[in-house]
Protein backbone atom coordinates (compact mmCIF):
# COMPACT_ATOMS: atom_id res chain seq x y z
CA UNK A 1 0.00 0.00 0.00
CA UNK A 2 1.40 3.09 -0.76
CA UNK A 3 1.40 5.80 1.63
CA UNK A 4 0.77 9.65 0.54
CA UNK A 5 1.00 11.95 3.88
CA UNK A 6 -0.62 15.12 4.34
CA UNK A 7 -0.23 17.49 6.88
CA UNK A 8 -2.51 19.92 6.30
CA UNK A 9 -2.45 23.61 8.31
CA UNK A 10 -5.17 22.45 10.78
CA UNK A 11 -2.30 19.95 12.18
CA UNK A 12 0.15 22.54 12.85
CA UNK A 13 0.42 24.42 15.99
CA UNK A 14 1.33 27.39 13.62
CA UNK A 15 -2.59 27.38 12.11
CA UNK A 16 -3.66 27.80 15.46
CA UNK A 17 -3.01 31.40 15.50
CA UNK A 18 -3.62 31.42 11.82
CA UNK A 19 -0.23 33.35 10.99
CA UNK A 20 2.08 30.97 8.21
CA UNK A 21 0.40 31.56 5.34
CA UNK A 22 2.38 29.08 3.53
CA UNK A 23 1.54 26.46 6.07
CA UNK A 24 -2.56 26.66 5.36
CA UNK A 25 -1.15 24.71 2.17
CA UNK A 26 -2.00 21.24 2.12
CA UNK A 27 2.17 19.47 2.61
CA UNK A 28 2.60 16.54 0.83
CA UNK A 29 4.76 14.43 1.78
CA UNK A 30 4.95 11.59 -0.38
CA UNK A 31 6.63 8.48 0.01
CA UNK A 32 8.17 9.80 3.42
CA UNK A 33 5.77 7.51 5.31
CA UNK A 34 6.70 4.76 3.06
CA UNK A 35 10.34 5.72 4.30
CA UNK A 36 9.27 5.87 7.60
CA UNK A 37 6.94 3.90 8.53
CA UNK A 38 6.70 1.11 5.76
CA UNK A 39 4.52 -0.81 8.33
CA UNK A 40 2.01 1.49 8.90
CA UNK A 41 -0.61 0.74 9.15
CA UNK A 42 -0.32 -2.37 7.31
CA UNK A 43 0.96 -4.63 9.51
CA UNK A 44 1.89 -4.83 12.94
CA UNK A 45 3.79 -8.42 12.18
CA UNK A 46 6.31 -5.83 10.55
CA UNK A 47 6.68 -3.42 13.16
CA UNK A 48 7.42 -6.26 15.55
CA UNK A 49 10.17 -7.54 13.08
CA UNK A 50 11.88 -4.74 12.40
CA UNK A 51 11.87 -3.32 16.00
CA UNK A 52 13.53 -6.40 16.93
CA UNK A 53 15.87 -6.29 14.10
CA UNK A 54 16.79 -3.00 15.44
CA UNK A 55 17.47 -4.14 18.75
CA UNK A 56 19.58 -7.13 17.18
CA UNK A 57 21.57 -4.42 15.47
CA UNK A 58 21.94 -2.11 17.89
CA UNK A 59 23.72 -4.78 20.65
CA UNK A 60 26.14 -5.75 18.51
CA UNK A 61 26.90 -2.03 16.60
CA UNK A 62 26.39 -0.36 19.47
CA UNK A 63 26.48 -2.30 23.09
CA UNK A 64 28.79 -4.71 22.71
CA UNK A 65 31.89 -2.81 21.05
CA UNK A 66 31.88 0.44 22.75
CA UNK A 67 31.64 0.68 26.68
CA UNK A 68 28.68 2.34 27.73
CA UNK A 69 29.07 1.88 31.26
CA UNK A 70 29.57 5.33 31.65
CA UNK A 71 26.86 6.43 29.19
CA UNK A 72 23.98 5.18 30.47
CA UNK A 73 22.27 8.02 31.80
CA UNK A 74 22.74 10.10 27.91
CA UNK A 75 21.77 6.62 26.53
CA UNK A 76 18.13 6.27 27.94
CA UNK A 77 18.13 10.26 27.58
CA UNK A 78 18.43 9.30 23.64
CA UNK A 79 16.44 6.25 24.00
CA UNK A 80 13.19 8.74 25.92
CA UNK A 81 13.90 11.34 22.62
CA UNK A 82 13.55 8.45 20.12
CA UNK A 83 10.15 7.48 21.52
CA UNK A 84 9.09 10.74 21.76
CA UNK A 85 10.40 11.22 18.41
CA UNK A 86 8.87 7.89 16.88
CA UNK A 87 5.45 8.83 18.51
CA UNK A 88 5.89 12.10 17.44
CA UNK A 89 6.20 10.48 13.29
CA UNK A 90 3.31 8.77 14.06
CA UNK A 91 0.97 11.24 14.59
CA UNK A 92 2.49 14.22 12.15
CA UNK A 93 3.38 11.78 9.63
CA UNK A 94 1.60 8.91 10.08
CA UNK A 95 -1.51 10.49 10.70
CA UNK A 96 -2.18 8.23 14.16
CA UNK A 97 -4.43 9.84 16.30
CA UNK A 98 -2.76 10.29 20.07
CA UNK A 99 -3.89 7.24 21.89
CA UNK A 100 -2.80 4.97 19.04
CA UNK A 101 0.82 6.64 18.38
CA UNK A 102 1.34 5.76 21.91
CA UNK A 103 0.33 2.03 21.67
CA UNK A 104 2.19 1.42 18.41
CA UNK A 105 5.22 3.62 20.09
CA UNK A 106 4.95 1.08 22.97
CA UNK A 107 4.64 -1.62 20.61
CA UNK A 108 7.90 -0.31 19.13
CA UNK A 109 10.16 -0.02 22.66
CA UNK A 110 9.13 -3.17 24.14
CA UNK A 111 9.93 -5.27 20.88
CA UNK A 112 13.15 -3.49 20.35
CA UNK A 113 13.97 -4.16 24.12
CA UNK A 114 13.24 -7.49 23.67
CA UNK A 115 15.87 -7.49 20.74
CA UNK A 116 18.38 -5.99 22.38
CA UNK A 117 18.25 -8.58 25.81
CA UNK A 118 17.46 -11.23 23.48
CA UNK A 119 20.37 -10.77 21.67
CA UNK A 120 22.61 -10.03 24.60
CA UNK A 121 21.33 -13.56 26.10
CA UNK A 122 21.78 -15.30 23.21
CA UNK A 123 25.43 -14.34 22.27
CA UNK A 124 26.23 -13.82 26.22
CA UNK A 125 24.80 -17.88 26.86
CA UNK A 126 25.99 -19.03 23.96
CA UNK A 127 28.46 -17.12 21.39
CA UNK A 128 31.14 -14.90 23.77
CA UNK A 129 35.04 -15.51 23.34
CA UNK A 130 35.01 -16.20 26.86
CA UNK A 131 32.57 -19.19 26.26
CA UNK A 132 34.95 -22.01 26.74
CA UNK A 133 35.41 -20.89 30.81
CA UNK A 134 33.27 -23.07 32.91
CA UNK A 135 30.72 -20.72 35.20
CA UNK A 136 27.41 -21.05 36.32
CA UNK A 137 25.05 -20.36 33.36
CA UNK A 138 23.50 -17.26 34.81
CA UNK A 139 26.81 -15.68 35.16
CA UNK A 140 27.60 -15.77 31.81
CA UNK A 141 24.51 -14.06 31.28
CA UNK A 142 24.06 -11.05 33.60
CA UNK A 143 26.08 -9.44 36.46
CA UNK A 144 22.74 -9.65 38.54
CA UNK A 145 23.98 -13.02 39.13
CA UNK A 146 26.57 -12.00 41.86
CA UNK A 147 24.20 -9.09 43.11
CA UNK A 148 22.05 -11.74 44.04
CA UNK A 149 24.71 -14.03 45.46
CA UNK A 150 26.27 -10.92 47.31
CA UNK A 151 22.29 -10.19 48.52
CA UNK A 152 22.14 -13.51 49.62
CA UNK A 153 25.84 -14.34 51.74
CA UNK A 154 27.09 -10.91 51.98
CA UNK A 155 30.22 -12.14 51.79
CA UNK A 156 31.11 -11.81 47.60
CA UNK A 157 34.70 -13.47 48.32
CA UNK A 158 33.28 -16.45 49.73
CA UNK A 159 30.81 -16.83 47.14
CA UNK A 160 34.06 -16.36 44.37
CA UNK A 161 35.93 -19.11 46.65
CA UNK A 162 33.13 -21.57 46.26
CA UNK A 163 33.15 -21.07 42.86
CA UNK A 164 36.51 -21.79 42.47
CA UNK A 165 36.13 -24.74 44.63
CA UNK A 166 33.30 -25.88 41.81
CA UNK A 167 35.12 -24.84 38.68
CA UNK A 168 38.30 -24.93 38.73
CA UNK A 169 40.84 -22.13 38.77
CA UNK A 170 39.71 -20.13 36.01
CA UNK A 171 36.14 -19.11 36.36
CA UNK A 172 33.35 -16.92 34.47
CA UNK A 173 31.88 -14.92 37.08
CA UNK A 174 30.42 -12.71 34.87
CA UNK A 175 29.14 -11.80 31.21
CA UNK A 176 32.85 -10.90 30.38
CA UNK A 177 34.71 -11.26 34.20
CA UNK A 178 36.43 -14.14 34.65
CA UNK A 179 38.35 -14.78 38.34
CA UNK A 180 41.86 -16.60 38.13
CA UNK A 181 43.01 -17.86 41.19
CA UNK A 182 46.76 -18.70 39.54
CA UNK A 183 49.96 -17.21 41.16
CA UNK A 184 50.84 -16.34 37.34
CA UNK A 185 47.60 -14.22 37.23
CA UNK A 186 49.53 -12.04 39.31
CA UNK A 187 52.24 -11.02 37.72
CA UNK A 188 49.56 -10.58 34.50
CA UNK A 189 47.08 -8.62 35.71
CA UNK A 190 48.99 -6.50 38.69
CA UNK A 191 52.38 -6.94 37.98
CA UNK A 192 54.99 -4.14 37.51
CA UNK A 193 55.06 -4.67 33.06
CA UNK A 194 51.23 -5.85 33.33
CA UNK A 195 49.40 -4.18 30.10
CA UNK A 196 46.23 -4.48 32.41
CA UNK A 197 44.20 -0.83 32.67
CA UNK A 198 41.37 -0.60 35.02
CA UNK A 199 38.00 -1.32 33.58
CA UNK A 200 34.88 0.77 34.12
CA UNK A 201 34.24 -0.50 37.65
CA UNK A 202 36.79 2.12 38.73
CA UNK A 203 35.12 5.23 36.71
CA UNK A 204 32.32 5.66 39.84
CA UNK A 205 32.24 9.20 39.65
CA UNK A 206 33.72 10.15 36.17
CA UNK A 207 35.38 8.32 33.80
CA UNK A 208 37.20 11.31 32.61
CA UNK A 209 40.48 11.58 34.13
CA UNK A 210 40.71 15.18 34.97
CA UNK A 211 37.94 14.60 37.17
CA UNK A 212 39.10 11.64 39.13
CA UNK A 213 40.85 10.84 42.39
CA UNK A 214 44.10 8.70 41.99
CA UNK A 215 42.61 5.43 42.11
CA UNK A 216 39.52 6.04 40.16
CA UNK A 217 41.98 7.16 37.36
CA UNK A 218 41.96 4.42 34.45
CA UNK A 219 44.60 5.59 32.02
CA UNK A 220 47.35 4.55 32.98
CA UNK A 221 50.11 6.78 31.77
CA UNK A 222 47.96 9.90 33.51
CA UNK A 223 47.62 7.25 36.27
CA UNK A 224 51.35 6.67 36.64
CA UNK A 225 52.10 9.82 36.74
CA UNK A 226 49.91 11.31 39.42
CA UNK A 227 50.82 8.35 41.52
CA UNK A 228 54.20 9.60 41.91
CA UNK A 229 53.20 12.89 44.17
CA UNK A 230 50.55 10.10 46.58
CA UNK A 231 54.28 8.04 46.65
CA UNK A 232 55.97 11.39 47.69
CA UNK A 233 53.38 12.14 50.40
CA UNK A 234 52.75 8.77 52.11
CA UNK A 235 56.67 8.39 52.21
CA UNK A 236 56.48 5.29 50.03
CA UNK A 237 59.61 3.52 47.71
CA UNK A 238 62.05 5.52 50.49
CA UNK A 239 60.48 9.11 50.47
CA UNK A 240 60.64 10.67 53.73
CA UNK A 241 57.44 11.86 54.56
CA UNK A 242 56.84 9.07 57.00
CA UNK A 243 59.19 10.74 59.61
CA UNK A 244 57.00 13.29 59.80
CA UNK A 245 54.30 12.20 60.61
CA UNK A 246 55.55 9.51 62.94
CA UNK A 247 54.89 11.75 66.35
CA UNK A 248 51.43 12.24 65.38
CA UNK A 249 50.68 9.05 64.30
CA UNK A 250 52.16 8.19 68.43
CA UNK A 251 49.96 10.69 69.74
CA UNK A 252 46.65 9.38 68.59
CA UNK A 253 48.04 5.51 69.75
CA UNK A 254 48.46 7.80 73.07
CA UNK A 255 44.79 8.61 72.93
CA UNK A 256 43.85 5.85 72.24
CA UNK A 257 45.70 4.35 75.73
CA UNK A 258 44.50 6.83 77.47
CA UNK A 259 40.90 5.56 76.55
CA UNK A 260 41.69 2.02 76.88
CA UNK A 261 42.38 2.91 80.37
CA UNK A 262 39.37 4.35 81.14
CA UNK A 263 37.29 0.98 79.92
CA UNK A 264 39.04 -0.38 83.49
CA UNK A 265 38.84 -3.65 82.22
CA UNK A 266 35.20 -3.53 81.25
CA UNK A 267 34.62 -5.11 77.84
CA UNK A 268 35.10 -2.43 75.18
CA UNK A 269 33.88 -2.46 71.03
CA UNK A 270 37.65 -2.86 69.64
CA UNK A 271 36.46 -2.72 66.59
CA UNK A 272 34.75 0.93 66.94
CA UNK A 273 37.68 1.85 68.94
CA UNK A 274 40.28 0.98 65.96
CA UNK A 275 37.77 3.07 63.56
CA UNK A 276 37.88 6.15 65.31
CA UNK A 277 41.79 5.93 65.81
CA UNK A 278 42.51 5.19 62.04
CA UNK A 279 40.25 8.19 60.96
CA UNK A 280 41.86 10.07 63.27
CA UNK A 281 44.84 9.41 61.70
CA UNK A 282 44.12 9.83 58.35
CA UNK A 283 42.40 13.80 59.22
CA UNK A 284 45.84 14.34 60.85
CA UNK A 285 47.92 12.97 58.28
CA UNK A 286 45.84 14.07 55.58
CA UNK A 287 45.44 17.28 56.45
CA UNK A 288 46.88 18.27 59.84
CA UNK A 289 43.07 18.39 60.74
CA UNK A 290 41.08 16.07 63.65
CA UNK A 291 37.79 14.48 63.71
CA UNK A 292 37.85 13.93 67.50
CA UNK A 293 36.45 10.51 67.32
CA UNK A 294 38.85 8.80 69.51
CA UNK A 295 38.31 11.86 72.08
CA UNK A 296 34.68 11.79 72.04
CA UNK A 297 34.33 7.93 71.61
CA UNK A 298 31.77 8.99 69.12
CA UNK A 299 31.59 8.80 65.04
CA UNK A 300 31.78 11.73 63.18
CA UNK A 301 28.22 12.64 61.37
CA UNK A 302 30.43 12.89 57.90
CA UNK A 303 31.76 9.45 58.40
CA UNK A 304 28.45 7.86 59.48
CA UNK A 305 27.06 9.16 56.69
CA UNK A 306 29.78 6.85 54.65
CA UNK A 307 29.63 3.65 56.95
CA UNK A 308 25.60 4.04 56.81
CA UNK A 309 25.33 3.25 53.41
CA UNK A 310 28.08 1.23 52.45
CA UNK A 311 26.56 -1.97 52.62
CA UNK A 312 24.39 -0.09 49.24
CA UNK A 313 27.58 0.96 47.99
CA UNK A 314 29.29 -2.46 48.31
CA UNK A 315 26.33 -4.38 46.68
CA UNK A 316 26.34 -1.43 43.45
CA UNK A 317 30.14 -2.31 42.67
CA UNK A 318 28.51 -6.28 41.51
CA UNK A 319 27.33 -4.10 38.80
CA UNK A 320 29.62 -1.31 37.95
CA UNK A 321 27.05 0.94 35.67
CA UNK A 322 24.39 0.96 38.49
CA UNK A 323 27.09 2.63 40.93
CA UNK A 324 28.27 5.19 37.78
CA UNK A 325 24.74 5.80 37.76
CA UNK A 326 23.89 6.17 41.61
CA UNK A 327 27.46 7.71 42.06
CA UNK A 328 26.80 10.47 39.28
CA UNK A 329 22.87 11.24 40.71
CA UNK A 330 22.57 14.38 42.35
CA UNK A 331 21.49 14.15 45.61
CA UNK A 332 21.74 9.83 45.60
CA UNK A 333 25.27 10.32 46.76
CA UNK A 334 25.44 9.24 50.23
CA UNK A 335 29.11 10.79 50.63
CA UNK A 336 28.00 14.77 50.16
CA UNK A 337 27.97 15.41 53.60
CA UNK A 338 31.20 13.79 53.66
CA UNK A 339 31.94 15.61 50.63
CA UNK A 340 31.40 18.97 52.25
CA UNK A 341 33.88 18.10 55.29
CA UNK A 342 37.13 16.99 53.06
CA UNK A 343 36.14 20.21 50.84
CA UNK A 344 35.95 22.83 54.04
CA UNK A 345 39.07 20.93 54.80
CA UNK A 346 40.79 21.53 51.26
CA UNK A 347 39.81 25.38 51.38
CA UNK A 348 41.29 25.56 54.68
CA UNK A 349 44.85 23.81 54.02
CA UNK A 350 44.91 26.63 50.99
CA UNK A 351 44.40 29.42 53.20
CA UNK A 352 47.41 27.68 55.56
CA UNK A 353 49.56 27.64 52.06
CA UNK A 354 48.54 31.25 51.23
CA UNK A 355 49.89 32.37 54.50
CA UNK A 356 53.01 30.47 53.95
CA UNK A 357 52.86 29.47 57.39
CA UNK A 358 53.75 25.61 56.47
CA UNK A 359 57.16 25.58 55.26
CA UNK A 360 58.16 22.05 54.39
CA UNK A 361 54.74 19.97 53.37
CA UNK A 362 53.06 18.38 57.14
CA UNK A 363 50.29 16.50 55.42
CA UNK A 364 49.08 14.77 52.44
CA UNK A 365 47.33 17.47 50.99
CA UNK A 366 50.07 20.11 51.41
CA UNK A 367 52.36 17.92 49.23
CA UNK A 368 49.18 17.98 46.66
CA UNK A 369 48.35 21.31 46.64
CA UNK A 370 51.82 22.60 46.71
CA UNK A 371 52.37 20.25 43.57
CA UNK A 372 49.54 21.71 41.93
CA UNK A 373 50.59 25.43 42.59
CA UNK A 374 53.89 24.47 41.55
CA UNK A 375 52.35 23.11 38.07
CA UNK A 376 53.97 19.99 39.07
CA UNK A 377 52.81 17.26 36.13
CA UNK A 378 52.03 14.81 39.01
CA UNK A 379 49.51 17.02 40.90
CA UNK A 380 45.97 16.16 40.42
CA UNK A 381 45.00 17.86 37.19
CA UNK A 382 42.00 19.68 38.16
CA UNK A 383 40.24 21.65 41.26
CA UNK A 384 37.62 18.49 40.86
CA UNK A 385 40.43 15.78 40.84
CA UNK A 386 42.24 17.35 44.00
CA UNK A 387 38.61 17.08 46.00
CA UNK A 388 38.59 13.65 44.74
CA UNK A 389 41.79 12.77 45.91
CA UNK A 390 40.73 14.13 49.35
CA UNK A 391 37.91 11.95 49.55
CA UNK A 392 40.12 9.09 48.98
CA UNK A 393 42.51 9.87 51.09
CA UNK A 394 40.35 9.57 54.31
CA UNK A 395 38.56 6.44 52.63
CA UNK A 396 41.51 4.38 51.39
CA UNK A 397 43.52 4.95 54.37
CA UNK A 398 41.09 4.61 57.43
CA UNK A 399 38.45 1.44 57.36
CA UNK A 400 41.57 -0.56 55.72
CA UNK A 401 43.95 -0.36 58.49
CA UNK A 402 41.09 -0.43 61.69
CA UNK A 403 39.92 -3.34 59.75
CA UNK A 404 42.91 -5.35 59.67
CA UNK A 405 44.40 -4.08 63.42
CA UNK A 406 40.57 -5.62 64.33
CA UNK A 407 41.02 -8.86 62.74
CA UNK A 408 45.02 -8.89 63.99
CA UNK A 409 43.77 -8.89 67.78
CA UNK A 410 41.04 -10.99 67.13
CA UNK A 411 43.83 -13.73 65.57
CA UNK A 412 46.16 -13.23 67.84
CA UNK A 413 43.22 -13.63 71.10
CA UNK A 414 41.86 -16.89 69.56
CA UNK A 415 45.37 -18.53 69.03
CA UNK A 416 47.20 -18.24 72.36
CA UNK A 417 50.81 -19.42 71.05
CA UNK A 418 50.38 -16.28 69.01
CA UNK A 419 49.85 -14.09 71.63
CA UNK A 420 52.66 -15.73 73.94
CA UNK A 421 55.49 -14.99 71.35
CA UNK A 422 54.20 -11.28 70.62
CA UNK A 423 54.31 -10.92 74.11
CA UNK A 424 57.89 -12.60 74.40
CA UNK A 425 58.81 -10.61 71.65
CA UNK A 426 57.63 -6.96 72.96
CA UNK A 427 59.33 -7.78 76.69
CA UNK A 428 62.42 -8.61 74.92
CA UNK A 429 62.80 -5.64 72.91
CA UNK A 430 61.69 -3.34 75.71
CA UNK A 431 63.05 -4.79 78.92
CA UNK A 432 61.98 -1.29 81.01
CA UNK A 433 58.52 -1.48 79.54
CA UNK A 434 56.70 1.39 78.33
CA UNK A 435 59.75 3.74 79.06
CA UNK A 436 61.57 1.70 76.71
CA UNK A 437 59.33 2.00 74.13
CA UNK A 438 60.86 3.83 70.70
CA UNK A 439 59.03 3.38 67.17
CA UNK A 440 62.66 2.76 66.02
CA UNK A 441 62.91 -0.33 68.50
CA UNK A 442 59.37 -1.21 67.80
CA UNK A 443 60.12 -1.41 63.97
CA UNK A 444 62.83 -3.63 64.45
CA UNK A 445 60.58 -6.55 65.57
CA UNK A 446 59.84 -8.41 62.63
CA UNK A 447 57.34 -10.62 64.35
CA UNK A 448 55.32 -7.46 64.32
CA UNK A 449 54.63 -7.38 60.68
CA UNK A 450 54.57 -11.24 60.52
CA UNK A 451 51.47 -10.62 62.59
CA UNK A 452 50.20 -8.10 59.70
CA UNK A 453 51.08 -9.86 56.96
CA UNK A 454 49.62 -13.14 58.39
CA UNK A 455 46.30 -11.29 59.11
CA UNK A 456 46.18 -9.87 56.26
CA UNK A 457 46.31 -13.19 54.23
CA UNK A 458 43.76 -15.01 55.99
CA UNK A 459 41.49 -11.59 56.03
CA UNK A 460 42.54 -9.44 53.25
CA UNK A 461 40.80 -6.61 52.67
CA UNK A 462 39.71 -6.06 49.20
CA UNK A 463 39.15 -9.68 49.26
CA UNK A 464 37.11 -10.70 46.24
CA UNK A 465 39.66 -9.12 43.92
CA UNK A 466 40.77 -6.05 42.08
CA UNK A 467 39.38 -6.15 38.59
CA UNK A 468 41.75 -5.02 35.26
CA UNK A 469 41.02 -4.89 31.52
CA UNK A 470 43.24 -6.98 29.23
CA UNK A 471 44.64 -5.68 26.56
CA UNK A 472 42.77 -5.62 23.22
CA UNK A 473 45.04 -8.23 21.95
CA UNK A 474 44.31 -10.41 25.26
CA UNK A 475 47.46 -12.39 27.40
CA UNK A 476 48.66 -15.67 27.26
CA UNK A 477 48.01 -17.70 30.52
CA UNK A 478 50.10 -20.80 31.11
CA UNK A 479 49.65 -21.48 27.93
CA UNK A 480 45.92 -20.32 27.51
CA UNK A 481 44.76 -17.25 25.93
CA UNK A 482 42.79 -15.10 27.43
CA UNK A 483 41.02 -12.99 24.91
CA UNK A 484 41.33 -8.75 25.08
CA UNK A 485 38.39 -7.18 26.30
CA UNK A 486 37.85 -9.86 29.55
CA UNK A 487 38.20 -7.90 32.60
CA UNK A 488 40.02 -10.38 35.61
CA UNK A 489 40.82 -10.43 38.88
CA UNK A 490 43.14 -12.15 40.82
CA UNK A 491 40.62 -13.27 44.64
CA UNK A 492 43.38 -12.57 47.59
CA UNK A 493 40.71 -14.33 49.80
CA UNK A 494 40.82 -17.86 47.40
CA UNK A 495 44.45 -17.57 46.26
CA UNK A 496 45.83 -16.78 50.20
CA UNK A 497 43.88 -19.73 51.36
CA UNK A 498 44.82 -22.23 48.75
CA UNK A 499 46.60 -25.34 50.34
CA UNK A 500 47.97 -25.78 46.98
CA UNK A 501 50.39 -22.52 47.89
CA UNK A 502 49.92 -22.35 51.72
CA UNK A 503 51.00 -24.83 54.38
CA UNK A 504 48.19 -25.45 56.80
CA UNK A 505 46.29 -22.37 55.13
CA UNK A 506 43.67 -21.97 57.57
CA UNK A 507 45.98 -21.71 60.62
CA UNK A 508 47.26 -18.33 61.73
CA UNK A 509 50.60 -18.89 62.20
CA UNK A 510 52.90 -15.69 62.02
CA UNK A 511 55.82 -17.29 61.78
CA UNK A 512 55.58 -18.80 58.30
CA UNK A 513 56.69 -15.34 57.00
CA UNK A 514 59.84 -16.10 58.93
CA UNK A 515 61.60 -17.08 55.41
CA UNK A 516 59.66 -15.66 53.06
CA UNK A 517 58.77 -11.90 51.82
CA UNK A 518 55.37 -10.84 50.59
CA UNK A 519 56.35 -10.75 46.80
CA UNK A 520 57.63 -14.14 47.06
CA UNK A 521 54.27 -15.85 47.54
CA UNK A 522 50.86 -15.59 46.36
CA UNK A 523 49.84 -12.57 48.80
CA UNK A 524 48.03 -9.52 47.27
CA UNK A 525 46.92 -7.48 50.15
CA UNK A 526 48.30 -4.14 49.15
CA UNK A 527 48.12 -5.35 45.40
CA UNK A 528 51.27 -5.53 42.88
CA UNK A 529 53.42 -3.27 40.80
CA UNK A 530 52.16 0.41 39.12
CA UNK A 531 48.91 0.19 40.90
CA UNK A 532 49.88 -0.67 44.35
CA UNK A 533 48.92 0.64 47.80
CA UNK A 534 51.12 3.53 48.49
CA UNK A 535 49.99 4.13 52.11
CA UNK A 536 51.22 0.82 53.17
CA UNK A 537 54.39 2.12 54.68
CA UNK A 538 51.78 3.87 56.59
CA UNK A 539 49.24 1.14 57.76
CA UNK A 540 52.43 -0.73 59.05
CA UNK A 541 53.71 1.90 60.73
CA UNK A 542 49.98 2.22 62.83
CA UNK A 543 49.60 -1.05 63.49
CA UNK A 544 53.34 -2.04 64.26
CA UNK A 545 52.65 1.05 67.33
CA UNK A 546 48.97 -0.51 68.07
CA UNK A 547 49.87 -4.10 68.58
CA UNK A 548 53.41 -3.34 70.55
CA UNK A 549 52.05 -0.68 72.75
CA UNK A 550 48.97 -2.65 74.03
CA UNK A 551 50.49 -5.54 74.47
CA UNK A 552 53.29 -4.18 76.15
CA UNK A 553 50.89 -2.29 78.66
CA UNK A 554 48.33 -4.34 78.99
CA UNK A 555 46.86 -8.22 79.25
CA UNK A 556 43.91 -8.41 76.88
CA UNK A 557 41.33 -10.75 77.10
CA UNK A 558 38.33 -11.85 74.68
CA UNK A 559 34.88 -12.36 77.29
CA UNK A 560 33.60 -15.50 76.48
CA UNK A 561 29.84 -14.85 74.93
CA UNK A 562 30.60 -11.60 73.55
CA UNK A 563 30.88 -12.16 69.70
CA UNK A 564 34.58 -13.29 69.39
CA UNK A 565 33.54 -17.17 68.34
CA UNK A 566 31.39 -15.77 65.55
CA UNK A 567 33.56 -13.33 64.28
CA UNK A 568 34.69 -14.35 60.78
CA UNK A 569 30.97 -15.83 60.17
CA UNK A 570 29.62 -12.52 61.35
CA UNK A 571 31.99 -10.67 58.91
CA UNK A 572 31.11 -9.03 55.77
CA UNK A 573 31.95 -8.11 52.36
CA UNK A 574 31.32 -4.06 51.37
CA UNK A 575 33.92 -3.63 48.43
CA UNK A 576 36.48 -4.31 51.97
CA UNK A 577 35.93 -6.57 54.53
CA UNK A 578 33.57 -5.53 57.97
CA UNK A 579 34.34 -6.85 60.75
CA UNK A 580 31.69 -7.00 63.30
CA UNK A 581 31.95 -5.97 67.34
CA UNK A 582 35.23 -7.32 68.92
CA UNK A 583 34.54 -6.95 72.52
CA UNK A 584 37.98 -7.07 74.71
CA UNK A 585 38.94 -6.43 78.15
CA UNK A 586 42.51 -5.09 78.80
CA UNK A 587 43.67 -5.01 82.05
CA UNK A 588 47.56 -3.23 83.29
CA UNK A 589 50.45 -5.53 83.11
C1 LIG B 1 46.06 -2.35 55.97
C2 LIG B 1 45.70 -1.26 55.34
C3 LIG B 1 45.55 -1.14 53.86
C4 LIG B 1 45.29 -2.08 52.93
C5 LIG B 1 45.08 -3.57 53.13
C6 LIG B 1 45.25 -1.43 51.64
C7 LIG B 1 45.03 -2.07 50.44
C8 LIG B 1 45.03 -1.44 49.21
C9 LIG B 1 44.85 -2.11 47.95
C10 LIG B 1 44.64 -3.60 47.77
C11 LIG B 1 44.91 -1.17 46.97
C12 LIG B 1 44.79 -1.40 45.48
C13 LIG B 1 43.39 -1.11 45.04
C14 LIG B 1 43.22 -1.34 43.57
O1 LIG B 1 43.94 -2.08 42.94
O2 LIG B 1 42.29 -0.76 43.03
C15 LIG B 1 45.11 0.09 47.62
C16 LIG B 1 45.19 1.29 46.94
C17 LIG B 1 45.34 2.50 47.58
N1 LIG B 1 45.54 2.71 48.93
FE1 LIG B 1 45.63 1.32 50.37
N2 LIG B 1 45.48 -0.10 51.82
C18 LIG B 1 45.69 0.13 53.16
C19 LIG B 1 45.98 1.31 53.76
C20 LIG B 1 46.10 2.51 53.12
C21 LIG B 1 46.45 3.75 53.76
C22 LIG B 1 46.79 3.95 55.24
C23 LIG B 1 46.42 4.70 52.81
C24 LIG B 1 46.72 6.15 53.03
C25 LIG B 1 46.07 7.12 52.50
C26 LIG B 1 46.06 4.05 51.54
C27 LIG B 1 45.91 4.68 50.32
C28 LIG B 1 45.68 4.05 49.12
C29 LIG B 1 45.55 4.74 47.86
C30 LIG B 1 45.65 6.25 47.65
C31 LIG B 1 45.34 3.77 46.89
C32 LIG B 1 45.14 3.98 45.39
C33 LIG B 1 46.42 3.65 44.68
C34 LIG B 1 46.35 3.79 43.18
O3 LIG B 1 45.33 4.13 42.62
O4 LIG B 1 47.38 3.52 42.55
N3 LIG B 1 45.89 2.73 51.78
N4 LIG B 1 45.20 -0.09 48.97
Amino acid sequence: MKHKVRITAEDTPSSAVGQDRRMSQPLELEGLGDALFPAVPSSWQVTVGLSLIAGVVSHHAVFRPVEIDNHLWRLLFVYITALAAISGGYIRIGGYQIVAAVLQTALVATTYTVGVFASIFVYRAFFHPLQKFPGPFWARVSRFYAMGKMIQSRKGYEDIQKLHQKYGDIVRVGPRELSINRPSAIRSLYGAHSQTSRPPWYSQTSRHPSKSSLINTRDSAAHKLRKKIWEKALGSRGWEALDVYESRVQAKVELLLSKIEETKGTPVDMTKYFMYFSFDVMADVGFSKNFNMLESTSIHPAIKGVHDTMWFIGLLTTIPWMLYMVGSTPGLNSLSRFSIWCHEQLNEKRNVLASEKEREPQDVMSWLLKAMDNRDPAAPPSERAVQEDSRLLIIAGSDTTSGILTSAFHLLLTNPHTYERLLAEVEKQFPGGISDWTYEKAKAIPYLDWIVYESLRLRPTAAAGMPRDLPPQGIMLDGEFIPGGTIASVPPYTIQRDPRYWDEPLAFRPERWENCSTDSVPWIAFSRGTWSCPGRGLAMMECRMVLSRIFLQYDVTLPLGMGGDTFEEDTIDNVAMVAPALYLSFTPR
